[in-house]
């Protein structure tokens, strides 16, 4: 590990490798919390270098309460080290899984999350690209964290077919598979149906071993609907799921759609809770005195957002509030040599 990573975390043991990269946990040695470290060889990454740049891109313009939060990018000659917001729960996908399938409820709690943090990603002008159940965590208060922007795009430009030869068909809109020019926020919205079919049932809608004959299914768009779906449900679940992409519900409208307002009567919140620009003062408090620095200078420097350790920093003290936790840092910040205390 080289000196910009240990200076600052304890890393420790690998929670997920998938590809090209690694997620290590890790210890912010300032606040004692714990943070995921992303790792990629660049070596290893080769041609899909630019992706990883396309996913710092877009987590550095993004900041909503359903997406892991990017903390720090440290670049090295060797490796790429992308400091996140560690989400304790696990995932959606492992959730399922042990619960069979959800009842409609618990679905539509985690839905209008996913519609919460896809209409602020489309709204900022991205389209995820890889909407899957491994792709949603779960944090300490059940609330959804989307990660992976790796796939991620510009959902107004017309996308070549890069995606099929990386993505999980099973999610893949029929517009992609037949390797048309497609709208990244269209794709969305059926990987969206296919993740909703998956809460509802606990298996997906289009699934066969052989992807040749999975591709005719999703083209052909036709998928069974088990008995206890309710008609709403198979209401909705058509809304995202039709194969021609003009006919498809925009994310705009699944925000106050009757399926997602039922039992709740309010559309869903898709705005950031973070005002654009706005800084914690209690943060920034602990955080000049702690550099000993005045409150205006410690906020200018925030303010830049470069996603270096002092804006880490940042991050993680309000990651602390979120967790109903003191905000507070632990080692004494040693300005050159500490004076002697009788000088
Ligand atoms: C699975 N799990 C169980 C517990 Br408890 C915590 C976790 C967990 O992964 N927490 C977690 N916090 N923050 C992160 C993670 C995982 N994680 C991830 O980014 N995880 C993804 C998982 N993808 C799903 C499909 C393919 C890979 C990953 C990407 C590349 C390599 C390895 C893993 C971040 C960094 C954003």
């Amino acid at each position: 590990m080289p000196r910009e990573v240990c200076d600052y975390y304890q890393v420790r043991e690998t929670i997920g490798s998938g590809g090209f990269a690694q997620v290590k946990i890790a210890k912010h040695r300032l606040s004692g919390e714990t943070v995921a470290i992303k790792v990629m060889n660049k070596v290893a990454l080769g041609e899909d270098l630019p992706r990883v740049q396309r996913e710092i891109n877009a987590l550095r313009s993004l900041r909503h309460q359903h997406i892991s939060q990017m903390y720090q990018v440290i670049d090295t000659p060797d490796d790429i080290y992308i400091v996140m917001e560690y989400v304790p729960g696990g995932e959606v996908f492992d959730y399922i899984v042990t619960k069979d399938r959800l009842l409609e409820d618990e679905a539509r709690k985690f839905f209008r999350q996913v519609i919460s943090a896809i209409a602020y990603v489309h709204n900022e002008g991205f389209a995820h690209r890889d909407l899957k159940p491994e792709n949603l965590l779960l944090d300490r208060y059940q609330n959804i964290k989307l990660i992976d922007f790796g796939l991620v795009a510009k959902p107004q430009s017309l996308q070549d077919n890069l995606y099929t030869c990386c993505g999980s068909p099973a999610y893949a809109a029929p517009e992609l598979i037949a390797g048309k020019p497609y709208l990244g926020s269209k794709a969305d919205i059926w990987s969206m149906g296919i993740l909703l079919y998956a809460l509802l049932c606990g298996y997906l809608p289009f699934d066969d071993d052989n992807t040749v004959k999975l591709y005719k299914q999703i083209l052909k768009g036709e998928y069974e609907t088990p008995r206890w779906l309710s008609h709403g449900s198979i209401k909705i679940l058509d809304s995202m799921l039709q194969t021609d992409p003009n006919q498809r519900i925009t994310v705009k409208h699944l925000l106050s759609h009757p399926w997602v307002m039922t039992n709740y009567g309010v559309p869903v919140e898709w705005r950031s809770k973070y005002k654009p620009g706005s800084i914690d003062s209690e943060v920034i408090d602990v955080m000049s005195q702690y550099y000993g620095i005045g409150t205006t200078e410690m906020s200018n420097e925030i303010a830049e957002w470069k996603f270096d350790h002092v804006c880490a920093t940042y991050y993680i003290l309000c990651n602390m509030k979120y967790q109903g936790k003191r905000p507070r840092l632990l080692q004494p910040f040693v300005r050159g040599v500490l004076k002697e205390k009788n000088t």
